[in-house]
């Protein structure tokens, strides 16, 4: 961590710290922080006074005053109890800051995440993003708790500092010495000497600990990758057992596991290092100031409650000034997450700031004006479409693997940027379906009315819809939670996909292959049910067999960039 690497930090720290503390929620979260400092003032207040106490107590010890023993004993036990109602409260309080901040920051990502899709224009942009979900779920509850540990924690040792070391310089004296003829006199000659030993400390551990960052970094990167790499196992697990990939997943998942493990050795090795430095600068300065005041001790013959309240303020000093020193590890953490939170916010905001040339206008036909359709790379697949469709005028696309089928219809579903041109299209009542249908987790009646979350209970449609589609077998499991995206066939899947339209009955849809795991008499059913029970329907689909013609009047074929051709199926027949 050098300084200008901190420096780096600080203001992609100030972009991320200050969105919450300009928030709605500024009042309440400026309250709760002036309790926990006023508390954490007052708290220093009282170690001030213990360590008088300290030098009252062993002085009478010293004196063998029994009478005032309990006195004093008394008096410990009134700040002692006030210490410990503060340091409970401090903490309460501040873990209560801490988590109203993190639910904030949590919402706030996720509302950016989720709007206008920028969860799936992060994979299909040049911005990538490794594993969002560690972001999400660990990296903001690390921002804020770091960012209050070590922000609050700092400012109670500066307090500290200040407090103790115009004590220490107080108790400390003078200290005087001869060179030659000269007579040198220092005052206040423990704080020099506790400064002096601090900053040595702190210089030698930033030496040793400056590479723990970008270990830490990395770290959590390969730690995140591994769980990505098994997680990915559980989702497709099918697939891997027809494979018998579990040789090549097991390689994979060494090579993942070995990363943790070298990325480990090292931290191990530096924190070795590290933790040698820190014990050992600490158990030196529980001796140190017993050796610098020893020769005062013995030669003023000072009371031994000076001696002993000079060690504690001595220490004090001391791990104020080492509060950097013993933070090293929990600063390096801190600045990894900044990084990480704050690649993860610049992606985001570069994902939003993709503007589509694409114009959208309402209608009640389908119209495509000037189509034009880039990869993210910028190459062109399809260039200057026009096509007019008006009720009832289904269409089937067709052309080559890879072609743009699947692009196009994510573009008229305004989910690719990537393009250019005007879109015509009913507004409302449009229904997409994707070749891989998606099942959310939870019961089997939120997978057939997903997305709607507010849902208006309705069996007999449910019913009516899960015959309509060959699903009745499921109709006494409606309320059954299962992953029921590993138990329904994808041919099941596909079904129920169709169940949800029947329920939404959009008067446009778009199928994207989504009867290819059906066999053909089941897709020639699902058709002519879907036009008999929605006959306001109009349905462009993307597929491959010639069994799907005869659903639809116009054929459009893509040959890639701007030659297509658009002809009525009756003709073609
Ligand atoms: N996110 C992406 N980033 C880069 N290239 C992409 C992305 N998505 C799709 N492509 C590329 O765009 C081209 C068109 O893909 P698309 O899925 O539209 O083809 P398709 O005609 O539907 O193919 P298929 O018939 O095989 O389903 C392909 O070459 C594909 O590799």
């Amino acid at each position: 961590m050098s300084i200008k690497n901190f420096k780096k930090n600080i203001s992609p720290f100030w972009l991320l710290f200050k969105q919450y503390w300009i928030s709605d929620e500024k009042w309440p979260a400026c309250g709760l922080l002036a309790i926990v400092i006023i508390l954490n003032l007052i708290s220093v207040y009282l170690m001030l006074k213990l360590t008088d106490w300290y030098n009252e107590f062993y002085t009478i010890l010293q004196n063998y005053s029994y009478k005032d023993f309990w006195y004093s004993a008394g008096k410990f036990t009134v700040i002692a109890f006030l210490l410990i109602l503060l340091a409970v409260y401090a903490l309460y309080l501040q873990q209560m800051l801490q988590i109203r901040w993190r639910t904030w920051m949590t919402n706030n990502i996720l509302n950016k995440w989720l709007h206008n899709k920028v969860y799936y224009q992060l994979q299909n942009s040049n911005y990538i993003t490794d594993n969002p979900d560690q972001r999400i779920q660990e990296d903001i509850d690390l921002f804020v708790k770091l960012t209050l540990n070590l922000g609050i924690g700092l400012f109670k040792q500066i307090v500290i500092l200040i407090a103790f070391i115009a004590l220490l310089w107080q108790l400390s004296g003078s200290f005087s010495f001869s060179v030659g003829t000269h007579h040198l006199v220092i005052p206040g000659f423990m704080v020099w000497i506790t400064l002096i030993y601090s900053f040595f400390g702190t210089f030698i551990t930033h030496k040793v600990g400056h590479q723990l960052i970008n270990l830490n970094f990395n770290q959590q990167k390969y730690e995140a990758d591994f769980r990505f790499s098994l997680m990915r196992l559980r989702e497709n697990s099918e697939c891997i057992a027809f494979y018998h990939g579990e040789a090549s997943e097991n390689l994979s998942f060494k090579n993942r596991f070995f990363n943790i493990i070298t990325n480990f050795r090292s931290i191990m090795n530096r924190q070795k290092i590290l933790t040698g430095m820190t014990v050992s600068y600490s158990q030196i300065a529980v001796i140190l100031p017993l050796l610098i005041a020893a020769p005062r001790y013995f030669g003023e013959t000072l009371p031994i409650g000076w001696f002993i309240q000079i060690s504690t303020v001595f220490g004090r000093v001391q791990d104020a000034l080492s509060y950097l020193v013993d933070s090293y590890t929990n600063i390096a953490e801190w600045l990894s997450v900044i990084q990480r939170l704050d690649t993860f916010n610049t992606h985001i905001n570069n994902v939003s700031a993709i503007e589509s040339l694409l114009q959208i206008k309402p209608a009640d036909n389908l119209i495509l004006k000037n189509l034009s359709i880039d990869l993210p790379n910028g190459k062109n697949i399809i260039n200057n479409l026009n096509l007019h469709l008006a009720a009832h005028d289904d269409l089937i696309i067709t052309g080559a693997s890879g072609c743009g089928k699947s692009t196009l219809l994510r573009t008229l579903a305004q989910i690719w940027p990537f393009s250019q041109g005007t879109i015509s299209i009913a507004p409302d009542s449009i229904m997409f379906l994707p070749q891989k249908p998606y099942l959310p987790l939870g019961s089997l009646r939120n997978a057939l009315y997903y997305p709607q979350h507010d849902i208006q209970d309705n069996d007999a449609a449910l019913e009516k819809v899960l015959y309509l589609c060959k699903l009745d077998k499921f109709i006494n499991q409606l309320e059954t939670i299962k992953d029921w995206s590993q138990i329904l066939s994808l041919g099941e899947q596909q079904r129920l996909a169709f169940a949800r339209i029947l329920l939404n009955a959009p008067q446009w849809l778009f199928l994207d292959e989504s009867t290819s795991a059906l066999d053909e008499p089941t897709e020639e059913y699902i058709y002519t049910m879907l036009k008999s029970e929605l006959p306001e329907i109009t349905i462009i689909s993307v597929g491959h067999r010639s069994t799907l013609l005869k659903h639809h009047k116009y054929k459009l074929t893509l040959y890639g960039s701007d030659k297509y051709n658009l002809s009525m199926i009756q003709s073609i027949q």
